[in-house]
């Protein structure tokens, strides 16, 4: 950043170099542009030369680019460095864009910040046949796990740490992590680690390092030029240590492997990979088991702990919502045993509640990026082959016309008249299409069955030492949750 606030303070402080600089963007714009897009290209925000309008979009870009949007339309451009990127904005657009015109819309560009993967593992494979094949092994693999038991064990972890801290303020953020660090390493490996296992507090360090250090661009990070970022040694180094965390796990579950047994995706995907020997397309390989462990733990650990985080953030907040969910755990489930999968259709106002979290706080405000696969005309537009395509996630949740009172917490509307679960179409905070998110189903068991011990068993406040925060985050590439302490006072 120190680059960009250079070469601003050099433009800012001469007359002529900003007067040739406003005329060569001027011509950039009218002439480049069109030479490169064609006239039929959407409009969008001016920028500066060479860096376009990545100095203006702020801490909050989501926000920034609701702004713009509603100058230059649903669909427009904006210059990022070198790149030009189509923005959509709201429910509409992005429905067309990666549910109705999916075949075109559901391409993944290079992503610079995530080199270590050579371009492979869900989050960063090209669309095809091998993404098609993946995709659609890991979704079964998911759906057919044995994600209650999974969860359900490192509960019981989750409340003794809670229980042990003996009603003492404790970093809430902390065991939010571990437990959902540990699902999904339950889920690829087949087993769970102690709280206080070495490997494993280095692997959540590495890890949350890593994601800092990334989430640090926010968007910027999708962009190659960007690489000269000065902490770009510190953040590949981080992923570095990360990813050979895993590859010792891989290593280990490698030499011990046996046909006919399935400890974890990582057997599932080693079946595959042998099933696939002697098929004609390469669609499960070695090379791809390593991205695809790394790219399932970072896209199914921060995005829970963060959504959990936020639950709770909300709940100290708003202690009559919290109140309401008790009544109808105690009176829906008891206080003999700990709420299962079974018991969400009974629980319409825990669901809604958690809904509205996931609405308020959407964790992704900005998709990934998304490229077109061909040349296609789009809402009258036509879009060049090879164009990043980004979704304003956060526009489609803070939408007035969607959501009456938009920033209001409100659980209330997701239920109708009777009390029941109202599904409201823009709800959709997985995305949708082809590259919607694979891991929604562990993710809401996960959401539901962790939260719900919690409230059933304990009392929550906030410390007395420490000021609540406001629920107000952090965008960096996912929408970060303040840290905060919390006191758990057993509830019986
Ligand atoms: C609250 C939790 C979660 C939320 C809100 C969430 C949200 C999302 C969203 C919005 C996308 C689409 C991004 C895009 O447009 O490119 C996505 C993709 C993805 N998610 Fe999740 N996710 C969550 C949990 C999980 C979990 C638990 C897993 C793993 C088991 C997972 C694995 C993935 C993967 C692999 C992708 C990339 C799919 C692709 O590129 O085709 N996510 N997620």
């Amino acid at each position: 950043m120190a680059v960009i606030e250079w070469v601003l303070r050099e433009i800012l402080t001469s007359p002529t170099t900003l007067f040739i600089i406003v005329v060569a963007t001027i011509l950039f714009h009218v002439f480049l542009k069109e030479a490169k897009y064609g006239q039929n290209f959407p409009s969008g925000p001016w920028g500066l030369p060479f860096v376009g309008v990545l100095p203006f979009l702020g801490d909050h870009p989501e926000i920034t680019m609701m702004e713009w949007a509603k100058k230059y339309g649903k669909v427009f451009s904006v210059r990022m460095g070198p790149e030009t990127v189509i923005m959509l904005q709201g429910y509409e657009a992005v429905m067309d864009a990666f549910s109705r015109k999916a075949t075109v819309f559901s391409g993944r560009p290079h992503i610079p910040v995530f080199d270590i993967m050579n371009d492979r593992g869900l989050v960063v494979l090209d669309y095809g046949p091998a993404f098609t094949a993946q995709r659609q092994f890991t979704m079964q693999y998911i759906a057919h796990a044995n994600n209650e038991k999974h969860i359900d064990g490192e509960v019981d972890a989750l409340l003794r740490y809670i229980r042990e801290q003996r009603g003492e303020p404790f970093q809430f953020n902390f065991p939010m992590k571990a437990t959902t660090s540990n699902v999904i390493g339950t889920v690829l490996f087949g087993s769970r680690q102690e709280y206080d296992d070495p490997v494993f507090k280095r692997l959540l360090q590495v890890f949350q390092k890593a994601m800092l250090l990334s989430g640090q661009l926010s968007i910027r990070q999708f962009l190659p030029f960007l690489s000269f970022i000065p902490s770009v040694d510190e953040r590949k180094a981080a992923w570095g240590e990360f990813s050979d965390i895993l590859n010792e796990k891989l290593v280990e579950h490698r030499a011990t492997y046996r046909e006919g047994t399935t400890r974890g995706f990582i057997d599932a995907f080693i079946h595959k990979i042998i099933e696939n020997e002697n098929g004609v397309q390469n669609l499960f390989t070695e090379a791809d088991l390593l991205p695809s462990l790394l790219t399932l733990y970072f896209a199914g650990s921060d995005t829970v702990y963060l959504t959990l985080s936020w639950g709770m953030l909300f709940l100290l907040h708003h202690p009559a919502v919290c109140k309401r969910i008790q009544d109808e755990l105690d009176r829906e489930v008891g206080k003999s045993r700990r709420p299962t999968l079974a018991d969400r259709q009974n629980l319409p106002y825990t669901n809604a509640a958690l809904m509205e979290v996931q609405r308020l706080n959407f964790i992704a405000p900005i998709s990934g990026p998304h490229k077109a696969l061909r040349t296609v005309n789009f809402r009258g537009y036509t879009i060049p082959e090879g164009t990043t395509v980004l979704a304003n996630q956060w526009s489609i949740m803070m939408d007035e016309e969607k959501w009456p009172n938009p920033q209001q917490f409100d659980p209330s509307r997701f239920l109708d008249e009777f009390g029941n679960v109202k599904k409201n179409v823009a709800w959709i905070p997985f995305s949708v299409g082809k590259r919607s998110c694979p891991g929604e189903v562990l993710a809401r068991q996960e959401i539901f069955l962790v939260l719900t011990a919690l409230l059933q068993a304990f009392s929550f406040r906030s410390s007395d030492s420490e000021a609540l925060p406001e629920c107000v985050g952090k965008t960096g590439s996912l929408y970060v949750c303040p840290d905060f302490h919390v006191c758990a006072v057993p509830r019986f």
